[in-house]
């Protein structure tokens, strides 16, 4: 063991010593402020005196409240903040840096020592940085550099310098393992060490490890709009999420993870990155799934197909005669050019073709569609759209007023006043009695006035109506939403440029939909933004960034959606092309459209290049199969070339599956994926590999990433990875249309280490070229 090994082990044990000290005083402080806040809200009316005799009493019991509420605030705040340092200290335990630079500050003799860990450490004085945090604007050089000639951004100016040396650190439990002079060593040793382990059940972070076009990425910090455009396994997805740390740290005073939105393709996939941010001590963002989001806007009124269900039909249809019209409504229906239509067609509405639904009060309309409709374009029609229904809605209230005022004489009531039980005349008695003045012993001298309680009961039976109104329920929506369809030369209003061949029928098959209360996925955004349109956004300015990721699935329109909804946030958008397996966006080729989101200079665009999660036989194989692939650079990790095998029958199929996983298994894999097309196709796989142990099918409703053996459908496989993939029948049969191309790249660039093709028959079309030119072993 070399003399300087020695002197870092010792250094290791003196942070050690440091890290646990800190936690026993840490555990003692949590503990007391437990106590401290068990013990407030125990006694807090006992510190209060309640008194509201005279003005004076009633301040003084304001004060004493707001200050017990205070000293509450106070010790369980600090106790979150001590609970939270504590769990990112006992992670220190185990790795308490993982890098160090020596790095000589302009102006300076000596290099100072850096050591780079997840969290920042002083020692016991406070005085003396023991280890820095991995986001402090030091460490970046650690992420930027080679021995050299290095700056940093701090918040005063660039410190220039240089890097005389940097070292990676292995250790385990306070245990160095190993170091490593970068300068000296060829490659990233720890970066192959970590890629070279099994797939986990959950993602991790890569602090230790991140590269220079990564940290770019992590640290970018101007303009509302980034956009990273990265090939299968560049790290987008990791980028993104210890960019988010990377946010919180730097806006620790103003931002905090509830702030935060990523938008992720899936449950299952926001299970499997849920760990990452936890694990660099932070609280995790918010998640949901655009699906999420509409059916929370939608269900109550349609049945909305989800974009599983879409791509399903994509996929699996292909025969029906409906199949082209369908996907060109799937492509218009998302286009700018739509979201325009849809805007210029509410423009539209203010001078005409606005439809209402009439409001009914025991089963007679009190005011007609017909007449709202009436009312709505009888007034100033300059007026502004919004103030106009404000004030349409204003003058439906009034006709319940009225109605409320007529109705309460009529016999109805009586009856209704006869069927009341005895609790719910003593409630409606008392809420009359307090509405009169009267206190609390006073309620039982109170005589029930026939009139007020009939008047009660006729407002209790409008309450309903009168919400409805309030949320713009007489405005008839989907009536609107479909008058766009009802006659297909309509559209021309509102459009420049041709619409597709089949728009009669796309019409035609948008209004049997809507029909039956239901909505294509391709209608759900559309509709909801005609909706917010005509009743004004529904906004959430709490929102302060938004991660889009596999950005790539989501159409123009969806983006344009977002920015509206979210108008206080900038935005992180992550995706790749190639992967671009829905319908929406199969002739896009780029990000270039977004830049309108926000306008080209608070635009910045970063493109990945170099990949990391296959090996470098697997990328050479995978870069192959799509256009460009050429500029996909592959981290140099060795591996087995992908071996395709050709079989007769599908008997034949399913025992060399079998074979193959549990040679698979044999060797350790873990996590072992048969890649089908389709959910359909997976289904059959999985009913006929039924006899492989433990085998698992996952479907677009599963929650988690599971590990061991599972069969899936290539679009459920997206963003996460498989230590060994399968592709379950690689024939001309199945992927022999070039639309499936970005499908089959996909799936095939799930693998990590080892990677299979079957083909029942002759191979797709995509791997001739690899084929012949040996990229794949047959
Ligand atoms: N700098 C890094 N250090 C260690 N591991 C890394 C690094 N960058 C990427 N990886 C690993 O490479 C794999 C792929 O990363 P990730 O899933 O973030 O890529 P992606 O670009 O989102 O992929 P895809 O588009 O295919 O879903 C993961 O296992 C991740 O941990």
């Amino acid at each position: 063991m070399s003399l300087e090994f020695q002197q870092e082990q010792k250094r290791l044990d003196s942070v050690m010593e440091t890290i646990e000290e800190e936690i026993n005083r840490l555990e003692a402080e949590t503990s007391r402020r437990k106590n401290e806040v068990v013990d407030i809200r125990k006694h807090f009316w006992d510190e209060v005196k309640v008194n509201t005799d005279t003005f004076d009493d009633y301040l003084e019991t304001i004060i004493g409240l707001r200050q017990e509420a205070q000293a509450l605030s106070v010790s369980q705040s600090s106790h979150r903040h001590a609970s939270k340092r504590l769990s990112t200290l006992s992670r220190m335990q185990e790795v308490p840096y993982f890098g160090r630079i020596d790095f000589m500050e302009e102006g300076t003799s000596t290099p100072e020592q850096i050591y780079i860990g997840i969290s920042t450490l002083r020692d016991s004085s406070g005085e003396d940085f023991l280890i820095y945090d991995w986001r402090a604007p030091v460490s970046s050089v650690y992420y930027d550099y080679q021995p050299g000639p290095a700056k940093y951004k701090t918040p005063e100016g660039v410190i220039e310098g240089i890097l005389e040396k940097k070292w990676q650190y292995l250790t385990r439990g306070g245990v160095l393992q190993s170091m490593f002079d970068t300068s000296l060593t060829i490659g990233d040793e720890i970066l192959q060490q970590v890629l070279g382990k099994g797939t986990d059940k959950q993602m991790h972070n890569i602090v230790a490890t991140i590269q220079q076009e990564q940290n770019k990425i992590i640290r970018h910090d101007h303009g509302r709009l980034l956009i990273v455009h990265g090939a299968a396994g560049s790290g987008k997805t990791s980028a993104a999420m210890q960019r988010i740390a990377y946010l919180l740290y730097k806006y620790r005073e103003r931002l905090n993870a509830d702030q935060i939105i990523l938008f992720s393709p899936n449950a299952m996939f926001s299970s499997y990155v849920s760990n990452v941010l936890p694990e660099l001590g932070e609280e995790n963002m918010q998640q949901v799934t655009f699906q999420e989001y509409l059916n929370r806007r939608l269900s109550k009124d349609f049945q909305v197909e989800n974009p599983y269900e879409q791509l399903e039909y994509v996929l699996t249809a292909t025969n029906t005669p409906s199949y082209r019209s369908r996907l060109a409504s799937i492509r218009f229906k998302a286009s700018t050019r739509f979201f325009e239509a849809i805007q210029l067609y509410r423009q539209s509405l203010e001078l005409s073709g606005m439809l209402f639904k009439n409001i009914t009060f025991r089963g007679k309309p009190i005011v007609t569609a017909q007449q709202i409709a009436e009312r709505f374009y009888s007034h100033d029609t300059s007026l502004d759209f919004h103030n106009r229904l404000e004030k349409l809605k204003d003058w439906l209230i009034k006709n319940i007023n009225e109605v409320q005022r007529i109705e309460r004489t009529k016999s109805w009531v009586e009856e209704e006043i006869e069927l009341l039980s005895d609790d719910e005349y003593h409630k409606a008695r008392v809420y009359l009695a307090e509405k009169r003045g009267y206190k609390r012993e006073a309620i039982a001298d109170y005589e029930v006035e026939p009139e007020a309680l009939a008047q009660l009961i006729v407002h209790q039976k409008l309450k309903p109506l009168r919400k409805r109104v309030r949320a713009f329920h007489f405005v008839d929506f989907k009536g609107t939403y479909k008058q766009l369809f009802a006659d297909s030369l309509q559209i021309n209003h509102w459009i420049e440029g041709e619409t597709p061949e089949e728009w009669a029928s796309i019409c035609q098959a948008t209004l049997e939909m809507l029909d039956e209360d239901k909505l294509f996925y391709e209608d759900a955004t559309p509709f909801l933004l005609l909706k917010d349109l005509i009743q004004g956004f529904q906004t959430n300015s709490s929102i302060k960034h938004i991660v889009v990721d596999e950005a790539q699935d989501y159409s123009p329109f969806q983006f344009e959606f977002l920015r509206r909804l979210f108008p206080a946030a900038s935005m992180t958008v992550l995706g790749d092309f190639n992967q671009a397996i829905f319908t929406h966006a199969s002739e896009t080729v780029d990000f270039n459209k977004l830049t309108s989101l926000y306008g080209s200079d608070q635009t910045e665009v970063i493109n990945i290049a170099r990949s990391y999660r296959s090996t470098k036989p697997i990328i050479e194989f995978t870069r192959r199969l799509v256009p460009n692939g050429e500029k996909i650079i592959p981290f140099e990790r060795f591996g087995e070339l992908p071996v395709l095998k050709q079989v007769a029958d599908h008997v034949e199929l399913h025992s060399s599956i079998a074979s193959k996983v549990a040679g698979l298994r044999s060797l350790g894999l873990n996590s072992i994926a048969i890649i089908c097309k389709s959910a359909e196709e997976s289904i059959s796989a999985y009913e006929s590999l039924a006899s492989i142990n433990e085998i698992k099918l996952l479907k677009s409703n599963s929650i988690e990433y599971e590990q061991g053996v599972v069969v899936v459908p290539s679009y459920l496989s997206k963003g996460i990875e498989f230590d060994a993939v399968i592709i379950y029948d690689a024939s001309e049969q199945v992927y022999g249309d070039e639309s499936l191309r970005r499908v089959f790249y996909t799936a095939c660039t799930r693998a990590m280490h080892y990677l299979q093709l079957y083909s029942v028959g002759k191979p797709s079309m995509f791997l001739q070229n690899v084929l012949r030119e040996g990229f794949i072993q047959a």
